[in-house]
């Protein structure tokens, strides 16, 4: 193993994981923090945590415990994977995490750089911007549990830590890897233990990952990881393997489920009942008043014999704040994954080989479900989503972030593999 990458969620895992297998690096995604030795046919193993938004001591222990498992499987450079929108509260998570594991390396001094250009998330003079727009003017401001207010990460990132956050701006990423690695000395030198480094474009992410060759730690959205393999091949580490992201052809049915709320999302399911492909809605209220949905929405899929469904409880906001004001947040989420999860089980027991997920949570829930361990990663579907393969077992998922992906995703996702 030559990367060890530490991803505060579950489908940001498989984004990063997504990327280092474009170029060239066979990749393990494990879920939580497994027992036992690392995969061993792996360059990058990713442990796809649920640190985000769960209290920073919670946060900070889960990441040591995975920093040590990846050290003890033979990872010298680690990858701290966060959102490409820098999803963090002004206690962290992304601060204490960084600060406690540049800590535990014996290391004084790393970078930040969320931008993911493929996806619109861009890094200029410090401010974070989606697409068009700052970070605090996207819907991001809106987020339930991370509410990203404030564009400036210089900002944002000191708000969480005890050292000192800097900046390495455009004007000296544009001069190449060496002058931003003298720069980096210099923040250094100057007492500071974070920069952040801004990326308006791929060709910036590899001058700083060139940058980068010689951190123990380096923290960023996925974007960085597209960049990394090549400067591991530079040094003699690597040799890519350009079968890395082949999976076997599982036969089997094939099916979708969205749980995702997200607009990308929103647009997706739109786009397949559109095409007037069959498709089960599922309703929370129907869930908080005990029907088993579940059932009758297996039934239903059944009955529709081997073309693709769609089982999906994808809302506009509008109706999803209202059944969250009538039933809780947390309970109608709670009721649509758990329901969503077993439809999936249902699924997989009668001969489903090829699933598409939409949305991290619920992702989460199908994974636990289906009881899933590791993930060996295939090719990339759109940027950040990869078909992956279930170790061992002839399952393919392909685990889609909410706002990922092109409108016409599901269907192209079931026509890349067999
Ligand atoms: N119609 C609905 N009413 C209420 N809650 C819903 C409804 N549909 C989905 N949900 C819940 O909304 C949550 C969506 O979160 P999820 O993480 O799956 O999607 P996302 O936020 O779009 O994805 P990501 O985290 O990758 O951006 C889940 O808990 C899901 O159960
Ligand atoms: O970086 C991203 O935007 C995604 O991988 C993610 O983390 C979504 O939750």
């Amino acid at each position: 193993m030559i990367l060890g990458v530490i991803a505060d969620d579950f489908t940001g895992a498989t984004d990063v994981a997504s990327m280092l297998v474009r170029a060239g690096m066979r990749t393990v995604q494990v879920i939580g923090v497994p027992e036992g030795p690392p995969p061993e046919d792996a360059d990058a193993v990713v442990v796809a945590l649920k640190s985000r938004t769960c209290p920073a001591p919670q946060a900070v222990r889960d990441s040591l415990q995975a920093l040590r498992w990846l050290q003890a499987g033979g990872a010298r450079r680690f990858y701290f994977k966060y959102c490409s929108t820098f999803d963090s509260t002004a206690q962290g998570n992304i601060g204490p995490v960084a600060e406690a594991l540049l800590d535990a390396l014996g290391s004084d001094f790393t970078i930040a750089c969320p931008a993911f250009p493929e996806n619109g998330r861009t890094v200029f003079r410090g401010h974070l911007f989606v697409g068009d727009q700052l970070l605090s003017d996207s819907g991001m401001r809106e987020h339930p549990l991370t509410p990203m207010t404030d564009a400036n990460l210089v900002r944002v990132l000191q708000a969480q830590c005890r050292g000192r956050v800097a900046l390495a701006g455009h004007p000296v990423v544009a001069r190449g890897p060496q002058a931003l690695r003298a720069h980096f000395d210099a923040l250094r030198a100057a007492g500071a233990r974070f920069a952040v480094v801004d990326a308006i474009d791929d060709a910036a992410l590899r001058t700083l990952a060139g940058a980068c060759a010689e951190l123990p730690l380096v923290t960023a959205g996925s974007g960085l990881a597209l960049a990394l393999p090549a400067v591991y091949e530079a040094q003699g580490l690597l040799r890519p393997d350009a079968q890395a992201a082949r999976l076997p052809a599982v036969g089997g049915s094939a099916g979708v489920l969205s749980g995702s709320c997200s607009s990308a999302t929103r647009e997706q399911v739109a786009h397949w009942l559109a095409q007037g492909r069959p498709a089960y809605r599922v309703q929370a209220r129907a869930l908080a008043a005990g029907e088993d949905v579940a059932a009758q929405a297996l039934d239903w899929s059944a009955a529709q014999g081997e073309t693709p469904v769609l089982v999906y409880a994808t809302a506009a906001p509008e109706e999803v704040r209202a059944v969250q004001a009538e039933l809780g947040a947390q309970a109608a989420g709670q009721l649509v994954e758990d329901c969503l999860a077993r439809v999936a089980a249902g699924w997989v027991q009668r001969g489903v080989r090829r699933l598409v997920v939409a949305g991290g949570e619920t992702s989460g829930a199908v994974v636990q479900q289906l009881s899933v361990q590791r993930l060996r990663i295939g090719p990339m579907i759109d940027p950040g989503v990869p078909w992956t393969q279930v170790a061992g077992r002839p399952l393919l998922l392909a685990l889609k972030s909410g706002n990922f992906g092109t409108p016409d995703f599901f269907a192209k996702a079931l026509a890349q593999v067999q």
